[in-house]
Parts: structure tokens; C-alpha cells; sequence
């Protein structure tokens, strides 16, 4: 097979810290893939000047990680065509409010033999009272197979190349292994599994529960509150793939994609963050959004709202009391100390 040409669509925090890698790896390997590296770039003005054109020539995306150095054949193309062209991986690494729309533009304009990778946290909502994985979406639209990578992985972390690990969700364990050599380095170790629901569940889910780790920590709760909220959360993850996911594996969990990400992101993560600041501050979410990240996006928000749009119509938020909590403190429904409340009168303690 000849090398393959990887393309890396998004360039945000952690696009650019995995576009890092990628790079890194197609330069190591140049008998399995192409040496450049196109990461499509969402193009805005950063000082004046494009950020494609800072990322090309001082090989820096200074606007989403700043101080880390990306490969120099990581080339930022601002047209997704002409970064998609002849590609045949594609990595999904964009907030997932923005996917449908970046497919829309692929879609009939890459090869049928292309396979994908999705790393995006989240769902769409789907009419009729559902929600859609975001690897759906993408297949749906462009007709190619699509895997989950996800794990324990501030990207900040990943890009200062300190030892972590991340899960890989593929039923095809052949098409498992190509995407680990695409990844793996000495300080970025993969598991593959053939649980792929499970493992992009995971990565959505855990953003809610980090959104909850935030309000207790900003009303001045401690580690033991934070335990238990991470405790509440897991259960909540592990049943919401039980009911909606059934054939999912409780091992799963216990992988970088689960447990492990739902500790980082309770203490490291940007949702934990912004909802400490909110449960200090009581500014809206989206003004602390734009106040703190200066354009990374939260997804713990967006995520608690679609979540909470299938369980409302399936009548089922009682069973999901932390998850419906941060959806209704998030909308202003609820005052954020009643987060105490819910853990309290959790259905676990019944
Ligand atoms: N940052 C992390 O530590 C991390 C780690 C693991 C997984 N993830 C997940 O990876 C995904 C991408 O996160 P990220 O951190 O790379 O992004 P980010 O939060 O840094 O988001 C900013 C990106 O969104 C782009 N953007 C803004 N408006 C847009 C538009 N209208 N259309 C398309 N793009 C637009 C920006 O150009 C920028 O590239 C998310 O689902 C996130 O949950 C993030
Ligand atoms: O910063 P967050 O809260 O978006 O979390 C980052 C990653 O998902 C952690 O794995």
C-alpha cells in the first residue's frame, strides 16, 4: 500500500495538539504515511495576519496552543476541498456543534476508500426525540468507516508530551491497528477496543459530569463532594449506555476512554473551569465561555441540553438526576447550590 495521506480537520486546542502527533509520527513513518500533514483551518485574524499563514510559517498555532512547535510538514489549508484532496484518514477534531456542516462541504469530494477517525466530544439531537452519535453523522454523510478516539487528554498535557494514555473504538480490530499507528508515540499510548459506541459515549458524557465537578467546587465543596460527584456521574455514564446502548461492555469503562477521562476533566478540564466560575460568579456560561477560552468552545453546555432533549421526551430525567441538574442550572432552571440537592437525593442512595 502507498503512503497514506492523513488530514486533520480542526485546529483547536487539541486538533493542533494531535496535529503534533500525527506529524511527528508521519515523519517516523514515512513507509505508512505521506510526510505532509493538512490540518484544515477554521481562518481568522490573529494580530492582522491569517492564522494559516502564522501556523505555516512559524509552525505555531498561536491563537489555540500557544508555545508548543507543530511539525513543519503539518501544512494549515484554510479551504477544507483543498485540504481534504487525496486524503485517505481523516481526523474529525473540531467542536462538535460545527461537524455537519464541515461534512456537508466533504461530502462527494474525497475518495470512497478514505476511513475516518472521529476524536469530537458530544451529540446532535436528532428530530423525534432522539440523539445521534457524532461518528453517525459522519458516516452518514460521506459514507466512510469512522472510529473514536478517546482518553484522558487535556491537550495541553498531550502537547507538552507528558505520558498519557487513549482508547481507540473500532469493530474492525485491522482498521483499529492502521489509526494506532497514526497515534501512538512513547508519551501517547493506545488501547484499541472493538467497543466503539461505548468508547464515543464516554467521551461525551464526561463533559456533563465535569460541568457538575464545577458547580461543587465553585460553591466551595471539596474532594470528598468532587468524588462523588465523579462517582454519581460514572454510574449515570454506565446506565445511560445500559439503556440506550445495550451490548455495551462494563470493561469499557475502566479504560483511558472512561474512568480515566472523567477524572482528568473533573479536575483539568475547561467545563470544570468555566462552571466553577459560574457557580462563583453567576455571569452566564456563554459570556464566561468567551471570557475565559478566548474561542475554544465548551461542550459540556451544548452536550447536557442534548442529552436532556431525548431523556425529556423519553421521560426518563428522574432516572438521570445529575445529568438533568446541570441542564437545568445551565438554562438558569435551577439555582446551581441545588447541585447539592441532587447528589443527596440520589436514586443510588434509594
Ligand atoms: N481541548 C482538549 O483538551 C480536548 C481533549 C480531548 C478532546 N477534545 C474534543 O475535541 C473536539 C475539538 O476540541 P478543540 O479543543 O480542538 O477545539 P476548541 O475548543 O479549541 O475550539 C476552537 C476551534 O473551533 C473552531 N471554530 C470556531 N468557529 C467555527 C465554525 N463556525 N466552524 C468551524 N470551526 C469553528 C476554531 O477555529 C478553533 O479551531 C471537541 O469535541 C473536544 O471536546 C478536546
Ligand atoms: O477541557 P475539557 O473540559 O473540554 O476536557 C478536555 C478533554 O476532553 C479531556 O480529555
Amino acid at each position: 500500500m502507498p503512503p497514506q495521506k492523513v488530514c486533520v480537520v480542526g485546529s483547536g486546542n487539541w486538533g493542533s495538539a494531535i496535529a503534533k502527533i500525527v506529524g511527528f509520527n508521519a515523519e517516523e513513518k514515512p513507509e505508512l504515511f505521506d510526510r505532509e500533514v493538512r490540518m484544515w483551518v477554521f481562518e481568522e485574524k490573529v494580530n492582522g495576519r491569517n492564522l494559516t499563514e502564522i501556523i505555516n510559517t512559524d509552525h505555531e498555532n498561536v491563537k489555540y496552543l500557544k508555545g508548543i512547535k507543530l511539525p513543519q510538514k503539518v501544512v494549515a489549508v484554510p479551504d477544507v476541498l483543498e485540504a481534504a484532496k487525496a486524503a485517505d484518514i481523516f481526523i474529525f477534531v473540531l467542536p462538535h456543534q460545527f461537524v455537519r456542516g464541515i461534512c456537508e462541504k466533504l461530502k462527494g469530494n474525497i475518495k470512497s476508500t478514505a476511513v475516518a477517525v472521529t476524536l469530537i466530544k458530544g451529540f446532535e439531537v436528532a428530530e423525534g426525540g432522539g440523539i445521534r452519535l457524532i461518528s453517525d453523522v459522519i458516516r452518514s454523510i460521506l459514507n466512510i468507516p469512522v472510529a473514536a478516539l478517546m482518553g484522558a487528554n487535556i491537550a495541553n498535557e498531550v502537547a507538552q508530551e507528558n505520558y498519557c494514555e487513549a482508547t481507540i473504538g473500532c469493530r474492525d480490530m485491522a482498521l483499529g491497528q492502521k489509526l494506532k499507528a497514526v497515534f501512538q508515540t512513547k508519551y501517547f499510548r493506545i488501547v484499541c477496543v472493538q467497543d466503539e459506541i461505548t468508547v464515543e459515549v464516554c467521551g461525551a458524557l464526561k463533559n456533563v459530569v465535569a460541568t457538575a465537578a464545577g458547580f461543587t467546587d465553585g460553591l466551595g465543596f471539596g474532594d470528598n463532594t468532587k468524588a462523588a460527584v465523579i462517582r454519581l456521574g460514572l454510574m449515570e455514564m454506565i446506565k445511560f449506555c445500559e439503556v440506550f446502548y445495550p451490548g455495551s461492555k462494563l470493561e469499557t469503562f475502566f479504560e483511558s476512554c472512561g474512568i480515566a477521562d472523567l477524572i482528568t476533566t473533573c479536575y483539568g478540564g475547561r467545563n470544570r473551569k468555566v462552571a466553577e466560575a459560574f457557580a462563583k460568579t453567576g455571569k452566564p456560561l456563554l459570556q464566561l465561555e468567551k471570557e475565559m477560552l478566548d474561542g475554544q468552545k465548551l461542550q459540556g453546555v451544548p452536550t447536557a441540553a442534548e442529552i436532556n432533549y431525548m431523556l425529556k421526551a423519553k421521560k426518563m430525567e428522574e432516572r438521570f438526576p445529575l445529568f438533568t441538574a446541570v441542564h437545568k442550572i445551565c438554562l438558569g432552571e435551577l439555582k446551581v447550590d441545588k447541585m447539592l440537592d441532587c447528589l443527596r437525593n440520589h436514586p443510588e442512595h434509594m
